[in-house]
């Protein structure tokens, strides 16, 4: 086993890196170490299986697999490992993402994707659900992830402002 981060990030496409830089973002914020992957069902076939196949052995923990249209990489990036994988539906132009949300929910019973909301939330939750695993077997990580949620509630503001974004 090599000494690989705890998190695979893996997206069908160059394009959906800006959505799912948000789970990176939140990753960092959480001190979670991760590795980006360009991997597609669809276009890279065998690197897709090569990566879903041997995931677990490289000494990844969580796949966070995002992915838009036709998105079928978590589905069968979760066919191929035991790993737990969360699918985060990217954002179509055409179908405003309900297609890849469509794509990645309807598992049929036995091959589990964690499905998350469409675009940048599901990528942030996609994360902190990454995080919560993780966190299961790992003190510092839980008292982290503690603080992180208290620093979010903390943020909200109680008042609607006419200056606030
Ligand atoms: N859904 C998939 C898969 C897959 O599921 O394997 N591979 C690429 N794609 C998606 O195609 C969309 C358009 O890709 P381009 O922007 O490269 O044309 C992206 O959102 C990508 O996730």
């Amino acid at each position: 086993m090599t000494d690989r981060p705890a998190v695979a990030i893996i997206m069908g496409s160059q394009s959906d890196w800006e959505t799912m830089k948000n789970a990176a973002d939140t990753l960092d914020a959480l001190d979670i170490g991760y590795e980006a992957r360009i991997v597609s069902a669809h276009r890279t076939p065998d690197r897709m299986y090569e990566f879903a196949k041997g995931a677990r052995d490289e000494g990844f923990k969580v796949i966070i697999a995002g992915a838009g249209g036709a998105a079928h990489l978590p589905g069968m990036t979760a066919s191929l490992t035991p790993l737990p994988v969360f699918g985060v539906p990217v954002q179509s132009k055409t179908m405003s993402g309900l297609d890849s949300l469509y794509s990645i929910v309807q598992m049929p019973g036995g091959i589990p994707v964690g499905t998350m909301a469409i675009g940048r939330a599901g990528a942030i939750n996609a994360a902190l659900m990454a995080a919560a695993v993780l966190a299961l077997s790992d003190e510092d990580l839980a008292d982290r992830l503690d603080t992180y949620r208290a620093e979010h509630t903390a943020s909200v503001a109680e008042y609607p402002s006419d200056e606030a974004p």
